[in-house]
């Protein structure tokens, strides 16, 4: 099956699946992303969630509730001693945010990806949450990271696929990609090498494979065109022996190659940016660019 069907997208002329990164923060508004999307009209978007899911942290919620009460406080003309009964009761309020956060958790990830879905007009969504070990801004630790995927999926928005990080524990990985077996959703299995393009870049592509994943994703960093044409190489012989699709991405400048060629060595979907929008990885193109390459 190609990485179209498995995706419900329409067919077009043979082309890869351009899919444009949405990276924006707590203070960035939609809107005219939402309008740059429909001008620009790419496949796929993928909502990059680390660049704001941060921001709705157990800890930085809490520390917004605790300044509230603080600030409340501080305009109250208190005795000392109501002041220490005040402060100690805010203790206990942070007993019962712990005991609540969980359900809170799980309505304020269902808002934020209803605002992506509302605002983007029907374009099909990858759930990825990128930690910062694999090039991302996510800060979560490992059991956080998989709340949040599962909490996303069973939100029970039509997510297209998750973005599942390999570099994960194996029981964590399992469970989210139990959750978006059971939600009916694709899981992309993608590792990312920031520094270089390992010459074992196949037997990765081939040990990731064993996995019970749908897609298989590696982006590695170029340091040359030997690097890209490794790359490259490494997914043409890579693609007859998985049974998964395969996206392959040969970051950096000197990989921009990869982005534009690759669905001739058999990478199937390609990152672009927007206009005037920020890449979510060294070396996207715009997607005018990208499209501008094919017509040449
Ligand atoms: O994994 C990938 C590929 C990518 O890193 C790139 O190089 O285009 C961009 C990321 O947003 C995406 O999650």
């Amino acid at each position: 099956m190609t990485l179209r069907e498995l995706l419900h997208l329409p067919s077009t002329n043979g082309k890869p699946i351009i899919t444009v990164p949405l990276t924006l923060g707590p203070s960035d508004k939609f809107g005219p992303f939402a309008q740059k999307l429909q001008q620009q009209n790419p496949d796929v978007v993928e909502w990059r969630a680390d660049y704001i899911a941060d921001n709705f942290s157990q800890a930085v919620m809490w520390q917004q509730v605790k300044l509230g009460a603080q600030d409340e406080l501080a305009q109250k003309n208190v005795s000392v001693m109501t002041e220490a009964k005040m402060l100690a009761e805010i203790d206990n309020a942070k007993q019962e945010f712990t005991a609540n956060w969980p359900v809170m958790n799980q309505q304020i990830i269902k808002e934020l990806i209803g605002t992506v879905f509302n605002s983007i007009g029907g374009f099909p969504v990858i759930l990825t949450y990128r930690t910062t070990s694999q090039g991302g801004q996510g800060e979560m630790s490992p059991v956080e990271y998989t709340t949040f995927l599962v909490n996303a999926l069973y939100a029970g928005y039509p997510f297209v696929a998750v973005d599942v990080e390999y570099a994960l524990e194996e029981l964590l990985r399992q469970k989210i990609i139990d959750a978006a077996h059971e939600v009916g959703v694709p899981v992309i299995l993608s590792y990312h090498d920031f520094n270089m393009t390992p010459k074992n870049s196949t037997a990765i592509i081939l040990e990731m494979s064993k996995q019970p994943a749908d897609i298989i994703k590696l982006a590695v960093m170029s340091q040359s065109e030997k690097d890209t044409q490794l790359l490259l190489d490494a997914t043409k012989s890579a693609v007859t022996s998985v049974s998964q699709p395969l996206i392959t991405i040969s970051m950096g400048e000197l990989g921009k190659r990869s982005r534009i060629e690759g669905y001739h060595y058999g990478s199937e979907m390609t990152f672009a940016v927007l206009d005037g929008t920020r890449v979510s990885a060294p070396g996207q193109l715009t997607v005018n660019d990208l499209v501008q390459e094919w017509q040449e």
